[in-house]
């Protein structure tokens, strides 16, 4: 399948503006690189990150791609663009200088472009991540979650899945059951796995996530002990499900989804169990922190990075 990739080289005040202009324009993908992100400082005590050369985007400027599907009228969208982004004048905003580019790309160049950024990264302790596309020489105490995510979330890079992995590893000590809600490459079911979970059962609505964490788990030798599952968040669980009562459920999703089965979760749970909870956003803190709260859980801690959160919770 080939999709029409409109590319947007502007300033970094307009980001706002065009990619809610995209997404309205039902574009099936935004992306956005923008020179801020480029000089953002890293926590690098884990490893080396790997990103675009600071010189790609000048400072102030940013490089917004929008997704459409073949046979997208892409003209008229161009000409609309223009005059939103010329009339953000009249709000005081001087857009400046920008470039409004159009093209084909096939699915699989959009797919496998990112792959040049994704490199072996120490994300915790204990876990490493590394493509299965890269050679990599581990160190005696690293497990290694093999992975090639595809089209489905997890590389291991974004602040929530770290925040998960990070907290897995201090939570696990092995034999537990784990349930992983909203699995996407599986990277969490995977890494649970590697840190001595005995059984992981992976669950996930989209079924582009359920055959990219199925292709994974066979990839690290670990059919025996993930079963991956189509699931509407907990619903596919059955009551004499061997998966339950878990010792832990992880759930990287979005606060309003994570709090939509938060009771669900609970019942699931084994008495003292762990409920590792992530997606979080820090305006969301307080909504998260009531809900688990409400459903009988006691907040054991919150970990932080940029301005993702990860609760862990314990059933009482
Ligand atoms: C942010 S990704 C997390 C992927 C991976 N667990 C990680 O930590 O990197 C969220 C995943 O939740 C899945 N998801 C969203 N809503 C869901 C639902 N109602 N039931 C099951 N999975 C869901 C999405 O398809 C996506 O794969």
């Amino acid at each position: 399948m080939k999709w029409h990739e409109l590319t947007i080289s502007t300033s970094e005040q307009t980001i706002e503006m065009i990619t809610n202009f995209l997404h309205e324009s039902d574009a099936d993908g935004v992306s956005i690189e923008e020179s801020g992100t480029l000089n953002r400082p890293r926590d690098t005590s884990l490893g080396q990150w790997y990103e675009h050369p600071l010189n790609d985007i000048p400072e102030g400027e940013a490089v917004i791609k929008g997704y459409f599907q073949e046979g997208t009228e892409i003209e008229p969208l161009i000409a609309r663009l223009r005059v939103s982004i010329d009339g953000l004048r009249e709000f005081g905003l001087e857009p400046g200088d920008y470039r409004i580019t159009a093209g084909m790309v096939d699915e699989e160049d959009w797919a496998e472009s990112w792959k040049q950024y994704f490199k072996p990264l120490r994300v915790s302790d204990r876990l490493t991540i590394k493509p299965t596309w890269e050679t990599y020489a581990p160190a005696a105490e690293e497990r290694i979650i093999e992975l090639d995510p595809g089209m489905a979330f997890g590389t291991g890079t974004h602040p929530t899945t770290a925040l998960c992995l990070r907290t897995l590893d201090e939570e696990l000590r092995g034999g537990e059951r784990v349930i992983d809600v909203g699995t996407g490459s599986g990277v969490l079911a995977i890494g649970a796995c590697r840190l001595g979970a005995r059984r992981v059962l992976a669950l996930d609505l989209d079924p582009v996530a359920v055959s990219s964490a199925t292709a994974n788990v066979a990839l690290n030798g670990l059919e025996e002990q993930v079963e991956v599952r189509y699931s509407d968040l907990l619903t596919a669980l059955e009551a004499d499900d061997d998966a339950v009562p878990a010792d832990l459920i992880v759930a990287n999703i979005l606060a309003h989804i994570i709090l939509s089965f938060v009771d669900d979760a609970y019942q699931a749970l084994r008495p003292g169990g762990t409920y590792v909870v992530s997606g979080i956003y820090s305006n969301k803190e307080q909504e998260v922190e009531q809900g688990l709260t409400a459903a009988g859980f006691a907040i054991e801690r919150i970990a932080r990075e940029d301005d993702w959160l990860a609760f862990v919770a314990r059933k009482r």
